[in-house]
């Protein structure tokens, strides 16, 4: 697999209105999407966009959320995952169990409608990644 455009920066928190805020006044932030439920993912979700890449604020939609333990831990919330396109999910993800790698599940459909997949943080020194297939040619 090629490593791709850094896509987004996963951020969970308990509050995506109050994260706004936090990112509204600490630090400026002014293109800031409509929050939105994602519940086959078991998130909420809200984008901010940054000059290169966005942050990704997500909430647990219930508790039966992925994201619900990690919040358990980290009360306050923290940066959750980082996310790179690839340009074939399928060949990124063949090329990572060759390779030893654990890779959660099958590929899904993301927030950005197209499909994503996320390797054990165990496996990437601690940070969980997650890999986003982007339109043919847009990698
Ligand atoms: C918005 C939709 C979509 C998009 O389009 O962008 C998303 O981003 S959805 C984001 C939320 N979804 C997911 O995270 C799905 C994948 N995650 C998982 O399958 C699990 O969360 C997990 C990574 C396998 C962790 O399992 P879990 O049962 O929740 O936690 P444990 O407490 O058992 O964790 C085991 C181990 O891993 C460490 N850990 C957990 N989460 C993270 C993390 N985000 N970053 C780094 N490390 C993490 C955890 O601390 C444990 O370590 P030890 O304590 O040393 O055992
Ligand atoms: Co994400």
């Amino acid at each position: 697999m090629t490593l791709g455009r850094l896509n987004h920066v996963g951020v969970a928190t308990p509050s995506i209105a109050k994260s706004i805020e936090t990112y509204r006044i600490l630090l400026g932030a002014a293109a800031i999407g409509e929050p939105f439920d994602l519940p086959a993912q078991g998130v909420k979700v809200c984008f901010i966009d940054t000059p290169n890449t966005q942050i990704e604020l997500i909430e647990p939609y219930d508790d039966a959320s992925p994201i619900a333990s990690f919040l358990a831990k980290n009360p306050a919330g923290g940066q959750h995952h980082v996310c790179f396109e690839v340009a074939d999910i399928h060949a990124a993800i063949a090329d990572l169990k060759a390779k030893g790698a654990r890779v959660l599940g099958e590929p899904r459909i993301g927030a950005h409608g197209t499909p994503i997949v996320f390797v054990h943080p165990k496996d990437m020194g601690g940070v969980l990644v997650e890999l986003m297939e982007t339109p043919h040619g847009d990698h």
